[in-house]
């Protein structure tokens, strides 16, 4: 029964790979032509193959050719052109409000801030965000409320579904100033209603930041059409940035005059090769910038980011879902009846791009998996994340990890 079972799941998965739209990506992406089956692109996507080679050229033509020239002749203007083309790609944003700068956490911090200065409302005096956010954020809002004297306000959320616009509409009023959310939630991947919530805390008269880095490249976005006002996310996930490239900053045109943020540098000061005394900022998105953006760090999303320009972010979430789908089916056939708990939404609709599996057994099974090159993520206190990126991803790569799961589970 199990085995016939197994084999009709695994038709299902050759059936959705003939079928997909999109599986010509994956051969783009390295690694992809092995049995490896790798399920945690949304912690640190798969290189591109072209990448070894755009890196190479970089430093043999530009670094190594142009040496001190590269700067004027294209790399002071390379943090707006690639976050312009990650503002039309995924993040639905006109050009002139996003910026590659600093890493994520650095990011959030200035826009926190920032959206404390444009708010500049002595009766505001709280920020508003939720217990399951991810770690970073909840740090560094416990820093700048102390900082700044202000309250912080915990939204209790459910970790098996997310923070809800009623949530909101409930923690918000006229002492809010900020509210800080993730879109996609880093544990559960339940997803945010963005144009929902930011509406909510705009009409107590808050500021939104939102946390992209799940869903930048996995879930399709219109900062614009939502009235965001800032935003910020990660490079090394769907967008195959590689470990530790640089974050994006988006800022709604709005807020950019007279942007207040905090980390006052040349890179971000109006004319920064007069040098000269005191700190003016740059117009526009440019003063968000502090330090000498770190170059090298950008060169491997531009790859992404063309291949998403070419595919549509519509097509990307539209096998995300198929993806997730798939995982569920899988947990339901498999993992269920094994006392395996599903600690994500059911509805499709309500999912990023990864689900969350709980048993008390996945700390020991994650480590065994990784020995036999299946790769998950795991979050304590018990669960395992299946992680789905829709370009090189394959149906088949994550029934084999399932059945990894399941077999390794059984031992
Ligand atoms: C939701 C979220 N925010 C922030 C971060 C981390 O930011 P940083 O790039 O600064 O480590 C991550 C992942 O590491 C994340 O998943
Ligand atoms: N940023 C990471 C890192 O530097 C090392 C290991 C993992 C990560 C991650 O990206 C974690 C990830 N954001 C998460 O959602 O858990």
């Amino acid at each position: 029964m199990e085995n016939h079972d197994g084999a009709i799941l695994l038709e299902e998965a050759a059936r959705l790979d003939a079928a997909d739209p999109l599986a010509r990506y994956r051969g783009l992406f390295i690694g992809t032509d092995t049995d490896l089956s790798y399920l945690d692109g949304n912690s640190l996507g798969r290189p591109l193959k072209r990448t070894p080679r755009d890196i190479t050229t970089f430093i043999e033509e530009d670094w190594g050719g142009r040496l001190i020239r590269g700067w004027d002749e294209e790399w002071l203007d390379l943090p707006h052109a690639i976050g312009d083309q990650l503002g039309r790609a995924v993040l639905g944003a006109a050009p002139g409000q996003t910026v590659i700068a600093d890493s994520t956490t650095v990011v959030l911090y200035k826009l926190i801030r920032a959206a404390l200065a444009a708010v500049a409302d002595p009766a505001r005096t709280e920020i508003v965000l939720d217990t399951d956010n991810f770690p970073t954020d909840r740090y560094l809002v416990e820093g700048i409320a102390r900082e700044e004297g202000l309250t912080l306000r915990w939204i209790e959320a459910d970790p098996a579904s997310g923070v809800t616009v009623d949530q909101v509409r409930d923690a918000t009023g006229p002492a809010t100033a900020v509210v800080l959310l993730s879109h996609v939630a880093y544990r559960s991947g339940f997803l945010a209603d963005l144009p929902g919530i930011t509406e909510a805390a705009h009409s107590v008269g808050a500021l939104v930041v939102w946390d992209l880095c799940h869903s930048a490249g996995s879930v399709e976005l219109d900062l614009d059409g939502a009235n965001v006002d800032f935003a910020a996310g990660c490079t090394y996930k769907y967008l195959n940035g590689g470990p530790g490239s640089p974050a994006f900053a988006y800022v709604n045109r709005r807020h950019l005059p007279g942007l207040k943020q905090p980390i006052w540098g040349w890179m971000g000061r109006k004319d920064a090769f007069e040098m000269a005394a005191g700190y003016e900022p740059a117009p526009g998105i440019r003063s968000f910038l502090s330090g000498t953006p770190a170059i090298f760090g950008m060169l491997a999303m531009r790859g992404t980011l063309d291949l998403i320009e070419e595919a549509g972010m519509a097509a990307i979430r539209e096998k995300s879902l198929k993806l997730t789908a798939y995982a569920v089916q899988l947990f339901e056939a498999w993992l269920e009846p094994a006392g395996v708990e599903l600690a994500s939404p059911r509805e499709p609709e309500l999912r990023g791009s990864h689900i969350t599996l709980d048993h008390p057994a996945f700390r020991n099974v994650t480590a065994a998996l990784w020995e036999q090159d299946v790769i998950p993520d795991f979050r304590a206190p018990h669960g395992i994340r299946v992680g789905l990126s829709p370009l090189s991803t394959s149906f088949a790569e994550l029934f084999r990890g399932m059945a990894a799961i399941r077999d390794q589970l059984r031992r």
